[in-house]
């Protein structure tokens, strides 16, 4: 049923070449056209969800999943969710290929820092997308007629403007609910901010007020905290079982090594550090062991993999059941990424952070220290002396800062958004049940 005012949109839209086109907002002589069958059809029926996301790092698509799965636990059936890359899918460069270019950027940190800073006035960075929105405006709403949704949730930065347009072309932006959930903590980038979006999800008090400073009105702007998978909130995990599970070292702290999903920072000099500070040479044993999340980084994970180790050691590529590492492990080391550094306080993990991509990042690094929930150092010896005096003289620092980190920790943040989000459709109104009156369609505008 959904499905089926998308398909009279498509219909439509044949008959709406045939109408006068008057305003921005009305065709005057479709008016009532499909109404009556429209509201039939919205009744008790399933409401389609579009989720805009991009392999931009791991945490849009971690916070994705993480609202699919509250949105399964909280309300079955009652809707259905995507997923979905449409700018991968179904436009071409730059949109397609976003993936690779903020890979080569973030590489080349002093580019990433330029892009990220130069494109911050809204002025330099609406007017961009603006344009990018009116070249695949055909191509965005192909996207968008596919999943037919009566929800967009967007992840992204870059994911406002684009649906946006398309969709005020379509006169369909008081029609369909459209909001942001920000995944960033602190220091996050303005095209997060959209005047025109139903709500803005921020996840934390400080992005909160860049919103509003950035002219979103106070009731757009909601805290909940940031989206983590509900296998973090929900699942009750005991550390010995985990352990046994994965084949660690069942006495021996542990410490869990991580860079983001792409494996990015001084992951591979602060494994070789640890490899020797987790070792007493007087006594000649561990005092600790290590594992290794590399992501995507697959060459990464093939040298740490030929490495000789003295201490215990695990190499892993992707891994799909973080909750588990996490529960597994006594702490936590880093790059500044906003979804590790929520997961790791929901699971209590003090956290070393070792690094952080200049812009979005930057502000996480005072969240985390200021908030007594861990520590930064780029030093890979420095963070290695740190873990081992943590596992062996330093105890009470490490029960301290895994108290903290706890206060810091949101894991119902996911269900408060999706239960918000319900709200939001209900008092808008099921789609379906709004009398339509089909609007204009860029598809016959000259942009
Ligand atoms: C004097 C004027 C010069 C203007 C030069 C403009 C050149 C445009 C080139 C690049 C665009 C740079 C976009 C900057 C805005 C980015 C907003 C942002 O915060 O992006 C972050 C995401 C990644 O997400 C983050 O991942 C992190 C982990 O890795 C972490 O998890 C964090 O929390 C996440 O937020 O970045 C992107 O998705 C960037 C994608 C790069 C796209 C490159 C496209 C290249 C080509 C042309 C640009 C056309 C697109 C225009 C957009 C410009 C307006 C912003
Ligand atoms: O093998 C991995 C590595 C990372 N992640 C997840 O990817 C996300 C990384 O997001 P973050 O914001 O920390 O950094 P990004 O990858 O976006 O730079 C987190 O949810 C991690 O749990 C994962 O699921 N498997």
């Amino acid at each position: 049923m959904a499905d089926c005012l998308w398909e009279f949109l498509e219909r439509s839209r044949i008959h709406q070449r045939r109408c006068s086109y008057d305003s921005d907002d009305e065709f005057q002589d479709c008016e009532g056209v499909g109404t009556v069958q429209l509201m039939q059809m919205g009744a008790e029926r399933t409401k389609n969800v579009l989720i805009l996301m991009s392999d931009t790092g791991g945490g849009h698509r971690a916070s994705a999943e993480a609202i699919r799965d509250a949105f399964r636990i909280e309300f079955g059936d009652e809707y259905r969710i995507f997923v979905k890359d449409v700018w991968k899918e179904y436009t071409g460069w730059p949109l397609n290929d976003m993936e690779r270019s903020y890979k080569f950027m973030v590489k080349h940190v002093q580019l990433w820092n330029v892009a990220f800073h130069s494109t911050s006035p809204r002025w330099i960075h609406g007017s961009y997308l603006t344009a990018i929105a009116a070249y695949y405006a055909k191509e965005v709403e192909a996207g968008l007629m596919e999943y037919k949704p009566d929800i967009i949730i967007s992840v992204h930065p870059l994911m406002q403007h684009i649906p946006l347009w398309v969709l005020k072309w379509q006169g369909l932006q008081k029609k369909v609910v459209f909001v942001t959930v920000i995944t960033d903590l602190n220091s996050c980038h303005p095209t997060w901010f959209h005047p025109g979006v139903n709500r803005c999800y921020c996840p934390s008090e400080e992005v909160a007020k860049r919103a509003l400073c950035d002219g979103l009105e106070e009731s757009q702007v909601q805290v909940f905290g940031l989206p983590i998978r509900p296998s973090f909130a929900r699942a009750v995990l005991s550390k010995d079982d985990l352990r046994k599970e994965l084949e660690m070292d069942p006495d021996l702290p542990a410490v869990l090594l991580m860079g983001g999903g792409e494996g990015m920072g001084p992951v591979k000099e602060t494994a070789k550090a640890l490899g020797k500070s987790l070792y007493d040479e007087v006594q000649k044993k561990p005092i600790g062991q290590l594992i290794i999340i590399c992501g995507r980084n697959k060459s990464l994970a093939t040298t740490l993999e030929s490495e000789e180790w003295k201490i215990p050691v695990k190499v892993r590529g992707f891994e799909t059941q973080m909750q588990r590492w996490m529960g597994a492990c006594d702490c936590i080391i880093t790059k500044a990424g906003p979804g590790t550094i929520a997961e790791a306080l929901i699971r209590g993990l003090p956290i070393v952070l070792n690094d952080y991509i200049p812009g979005q990042e930057k502000g996480n690094v005072p969240y985390v220290v200021d908030n007594g929930a861990g520590v930064f150092t780029r030093n890979p010896n420095e963070t290695a002396r740190i873990v081992a005096r943590w596992f062996s003289t330093d105890t009470d620092e490490l029960k301290r800062m895994s108290e903290n980190a706890l206060k810091l920790a949101q894991p119902e943040a996911v269900f408060d958004i999706v239960k918000d989000i319900h709200e939001l459709a209900l008092q808008i109104g099921p789609l379906a049940n709004i009398p339509y009156v089909l609007t204009s369609s860029f598809t016959s505008l000259d942009i």
